[in-house]
């Protein structure tokens, strides 16, 4: 619970709500004060009519106040809810961002999706009726339990001692809904992985069968999310039962031992009716809180998780400007290890400024993995990245990384028009300037073949263009982008013979005055690159040779 009253907002939202319960407990006292005054004059004649005509006046704007409070609360508290949810999902992309496409890629994008909305949603119920509620359990019980206290101490004791009983009852089912709360929650992070994880491979499912297979598991995964749901309503019901037996067992004994008073003559009317009156006042917000509890629960698991995300460290997070001039890039004995994979070893290499470096490697031997370091996306475990004697861990990321332009080996398009995505490259270009950009990486011609030209929308991941098409907008982009240091990964592993050549001639023109790292399996493009370095198990491998 501690961490979500970290959260922004949470604690001067309590503060609020603690004066809101000082003044509702006034009023409270004062409305049932009045009542019983009033049923007192009426029944018992001893009010002059004017006193009571007064105290109906009265009664009436402390009723008025009072609901005008209830209102101020909800919407104090809908504000907070609002604000939470917004700052919460904000930092949440902000950091996931910052941890990089490393980190995405290891996760399920649907239980992402699930925590960065559903997360964030279930935080609502915590700050919008939880904390309001909570603290009106603390604040009102209390004084309203020594209030009766003092005008009957019986009835006082049997509040005081039956609200800690319920409190702790309250508690003890919370601990247990705990857990069913918990695998509520991985169990609708599973369902949502699974339900993207379907839509992305279902081409390769139908392929092979197994489609069906897959529509059982989800469904057998929908099955196991209506059973832990069930789990939590359960106990959810259970509190709900231990409150309203609890609450209204101990309203009775007050009832009963206060009527039995009554009878006798050892207690005034007035004073008897105002503490059975003020005995559910005692038990409304103990049951308000109990409806919520489980909002709180749900609130919590997905908190966690949250925070989790949050406390992971991300990769080269420095401050320092990126070096004015020319930039000169080395690696220095720089390994790199997934976990415990080794996926680079004691790398050294250099790329001066405006020098063109090609890595070569056989699958797996680490050559993306040397992108992944420059772009930042990745740090050394050990050894160093340099640019111009900074190591690159101190320099700003973002502003590093503006200094790139970066083609990978998969462009990813995003659903929108052709020239939204060439645009991503710089988005202030003008539209001449993103068909100057197309015409350099030889996208103008089929763009124009297509049926709303730039203004074509290219789909999920750039569905209705081909392999060799998304590669060409993609150079576009990093055309449009005229940044000094170009990383190409497999820039032509996609394309056919013919348009291979044409390609290699538009990054030809790329790389001009540029800083080229350009990564392949294939060592035959080494012709106008400076330098070849092969990649061997992580390992640089003897030079293949230097070209002028
Ligand atoms: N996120 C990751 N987590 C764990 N291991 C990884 C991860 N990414 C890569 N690896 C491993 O690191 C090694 C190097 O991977 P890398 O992608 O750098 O190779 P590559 O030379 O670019 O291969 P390819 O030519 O097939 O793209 C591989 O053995 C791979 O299995």
């Amino acid at each position: 619970m501690r961490p979500l009253m970290r959260l922004p907002g949470v604690r001067p939202l309590a503060l609020a709500c603690a004066g809101l319960a000082l003044v509702t407990c006034g009023l409270v006292l004062a409305q049932w004060s009045l009542v019983a005054r009033i049923v007192n004059g009426i029944f018992l004649g001893r009010q002059a009519p004017a006193v009571l005509t007064s105290a109906f006046v009265a009664l009436a704007l402390v009723w008025l106040v009072r609901s005008a409070l209830v209102g101020v609360r909800d919407v104090i508290a809908a504000r907070a809810a609002a604000h939470v949810k917004r700052e919460v999902r904000g930092r949440l992309l902000a950091h996931l961002l910052s941890l990089g496409p490393l980190y995405a890629a290891g996760q399920r994008a649907g239980e992402l999706t699930e925590l960065v909305v559903e997360g964030a949603e279930r935080l609502e119920g915590f700050v919008g009726r939880f904390v309001p509620g909570s603290v009106f359990a603390a604040v009102l019980p209390p004084l309203l339990a020594l209030t009766v206290l003092f005008l009957d101490p019986l009835s006082g004791l049997i509040l005081l001692f039956t609200g800690p009983v319920i409190v702790v009852l309250l508690w003890l089912v919370g601990t247990m809904a705990d857990q069913a709360a918990k695998a509520q929650w991985l169990t609708l992070g599973r369902l949502s992985a699974s339900f993207v994880d379907t839509l992305r491979g279902l081409p390769t499912l139908v392929v092979f069968g197994r489609d069906r297979e897959r529509l059982a598991a989800l469904r057998g995964a929908d099955e196991a999310y209506r059973r832990v749901t069930l789990g939590v309503l359960r106990t959810a019901f259970l509190s709900g039962f231990v409150l309203e037996f609890g609450a209204t067992l101990s309203t009775a004994l007050v009832a009963v031992t206060v009527g039995v008073r009554l009878f006798e003559g050892a207690l005034p009317f007035e004073r008897a009716f105002l503490v059975l009156l003020l005995a559910p006042e005692f038990f409304a917000p103990l049951r308000a809180l109990g409806a919520d509890h489980h909002a709180s629960l749900e609130a919590r698991a997905a908190g966690e998780r949250m925070f989790a995300v949050l406390n992971e460290e991300a990769p080269g997070q420095g401050g320092l400007p990126v070096p004015e001039g020319p930039l000169r890039i080395e690696f220095r004995d720089v390994t790199l290890q997934y976990g415990e994979r080794t996926a680079l070893r004691d790398v050294s290499l250099t790329l001066p400024p405006g020098s063109r470096l090609l890595l070569v490697g056989e699958s797996g031997a680490g050559k993306t993995s040397v992108a992944r370091l420059l772009l930042g996306f990745a740090v050394p475990t050990s050894g160093e990245v340099r640019v111009n004697g900074v190591s690159l861990a101190d320099l700003d990321p973002a502003a590093w990384r503006e200094r790139i332009a970066y083609v990978p080996e998969r462009p990813y398009l995003f659903p929108g028009t052709v020239r939204e995505n060439i645009r991503l490259g710089r988005p202030d270009a003008t539209d001449d300037e993103v068909v100057e950009a197309a015409r350099a990486a030889d996208a103008h011609t089929f763009i124009s073949g297509l049926a709303h030209r730039y203004d074509t929308e290219v789909g999920a991941e750039g569905a209705r263009l081909s392999g060799g098409e998304r590669l060409r907008l993609a150079l576009a982009r990093a055309f449009l982008r005229d940044a000094e240091v170009l990383i190409l990964d497999e820039p032509t592993s996609q394309l056919d013979a013919g348009s291979e050549e044409q390609v290699r001639a538009a990054l030809e023109r790329l790389g001009q005055g540029r800083t080229v790292l350009t990564i392949s399996h294939r060592a035959a493009l080494h012709r106008g690159h400076d330098q070849v370095i092969e990649l061997e198990g992580g390992r640089v491998r003897e030079p293949v040779g230097e070209w002028a």
